[in-house]
């Protein structure tokens, strides 16, 4: 199978129709086997600075300090894996953006920035429900039609509260609060380290999309930086609308505003599920794991991805699930090469609310298996890099509890790659075969004309909103049917 080629059609497919990627926008895949340019569209949808969701910032997060993380996860980073294969999409290669990149300040000395895309996750068990309430609030999570838009922050406060007890008893159950912050921060430091092996000096920032430190702190610290060349690198082996799309949106919306950033060469990392350094690390792991098993070739590879509903692969033409079966596909050749030849499995994960998501779902295949006999498997999560609460509460306990139910005997979950040293390597591969493709994000700034007009949306959508979650909130019987049928 032609990866690279592959590549690019599946980022094409992200701009099928009826979805917030409209087209407003060209820019380029390009990819370094073959630099093949591919045209791909990237307009969010049609946000201004007023409207734009408001996040919840807990006060107390001055004081906060990161706790230790006691999970598993390696952080030792010695051995380097050869660089072949990444997905590289500059964004902004308008004419407007060529411009822009020619008339770039030279500079003495280049400053090169990584930008590190992730989710982020609650601190404590205080922080959920706001975190909850910036997920849910993010229009590529919960995606209203154009015409009820202004209900999304009233809906995301109602859901944030409503789903906060039993998601605050998940973050409980895995020691108050997601590990997702400090992984992140000590796979930044060993970037940082093993971009230096390659004698190349970036400062690597992480933005969290719905928690600190947000997307828009790690921009303004790249501005006060000064920093002049930027590769943005989503944590996301595949890419989805509702991860790394979401996070390029708001990226977007940052650099537009800003004189400096919308000029500044920027090369994003779409996707890299298909960077043969990955798919070794994640067959490293996997074959590890079998190992510990009394009958390893009977045991079937589990793999188990976060799900996404199916209307965004289907009407919004999301690539995340073809991406997702051919990460997969690879990952098996790279074992048969090896000669280990389990059957396997691939199934989703962490559905919420009423919507039919991406199937089969996990928790009804691991029921089926055990049902026909299966004794052993091993679960391989494979939508995310680093521990997070549903490889450890969702995978280590529920699905490992309802298998064990199910007549399945011998369980083992491969660990999440976190800081593998191959893993990390290979990463810092892709930065430096990015770095030559990066070209300024901005197609123009925007028009001041649309004020008065923005102001007037604002008002009337808090006023209506406001009314709503105040009527949605107090009314019992509607409460009892979004708990029944939305949570
Ligand atoms: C590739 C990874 C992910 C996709 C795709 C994704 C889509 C998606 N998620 C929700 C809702 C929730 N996600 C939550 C936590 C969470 N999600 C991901 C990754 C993907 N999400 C991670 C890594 C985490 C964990 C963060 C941590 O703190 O460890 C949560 C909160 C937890 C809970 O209450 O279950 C929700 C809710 C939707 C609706 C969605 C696609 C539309
Ligand atoms: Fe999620």
């Amino acid at each position: 199978m032609n990866t690279v080629a592959r590549s690019g059609v599946l980022s094409d497919a992200g701009i099928a129709g009826g979805n917030p990627w409209t087209a407003n926008r060209r820019s380029s895949v390009c990819c370094s086997q073959n630099s093949s340019r591919v045209s791909l569209s990237l307009g969010g949808p049609q946000t201004n600075k007023l409207s734009q969701e408001t996040k919840i910032f807990n006060s107390s997060f001055a004081d906060r300090r990161s706790r230790p993380f006691t999970g598993r996860h390696s952080c030792s980073w010695t051995e380097k894996t050869s660089p072949i294969g990444s997905a590289i999409q500059s964004l902004g290669a308008s004419s407007y953006a060529e411009t822009a990149t020619e008339s770039y300040p030279h500079v003495a000395e280049e400053k090169i920035g990584v930008l590190l895309l992730n989710l982020g996750g609650p601190d404590t068990l205080n922080d959920v429900q706001p975190f909850l309430f910036n997920l849910f609030a993010d229009p590529d999570i919960i995606r209203l039609p154009r015409l009820f838009r202004f209900l999304q922050q009233p809906l995301a406060k109602l859901i944030s509260v409503l789903r906060a007890p039993k998601s605050r008893e998940g973050y409980a159950s895995i020691g108050g609060g997601s590990p997702l912050r400090q992984i992140t921060n000590e796979q930044a430091d060993a970037l940082k380290r093993a971009l230096e092996a390659q004698d190349l000096s970036a400062n690597v920032y992480v933005a969290m999309r719905y928690w600190y430190p947000f997307t828009e702190e790690a921009v303004q610290q790249i501005k006060r930086d000064k920093i002049t060349k930027l590769v943005v690198l989503p944590l996301y082996p595949q890419f989805s609308i509702s991860t790394t799309g979401s996070s390029i949106r708001v990226l977007e919306n940052a650099f537009r505003e800003d004189a400096y950033l919308s000029r500044l060469p920027v090369s994003i990392i779409q996707y890299w599920y298909q960077r043969p350094g990955y798919i070794k690390s994640m067959a490293d792991l996997i074959q590890k794991e079998l190992e510990t098993f009394s009958k390893p070739k009977e045991a079937i590879i589990f793999f188990s991805a976060h799900g996404v509903p199916v209307s965004y692969v289907e009407d919004a033409g999301d690539p995340y699930r073809d991406q997702m079966e051919e990460c997969i596909d690879l990952i098996m050749q790279e074992l048969k090469s090896r000669g280990v030849s389990n059957d396997h499995v691939l199934a989703y994960q962490s559905r919420v609310g009423p919507v039919q998501w991406l199937k089969p779902y996990t928790d009804e295949v691991l029921v089926e298996l055990g049902q026909k006999g299966v004794k052993s498997l091993v679960a391989v999560p494979v939508s995310f890099v680093s521990e997070h609460i549903e490889t450890l509460e969702e995978i280590d306990m529920e699905y490992k509890h309802l298998a064990l139910e199910s007549g399945i005997e011998n369980w083992a979950r491969v660990p999440a790659l976190n800081c593998t040293s191959s893993f990390i390597t290979d990463l810092a591969d892709a930065v430096v075969e990015a770095l030559p493709s990066a070209t300024a994000m901005s197609t123009g700034g925007s028009t001041s004309e649309g004020g008065d007009q923005d102001l007037i949306n604002y008002v009337v959508k808090l006023f209506f909103g406001s009314i709503l979650a105040f009527v949605l909130l107090f009314s019992p019987k509607l409460v009892n049917a979004f708990r029944n049928h939305l949570i």
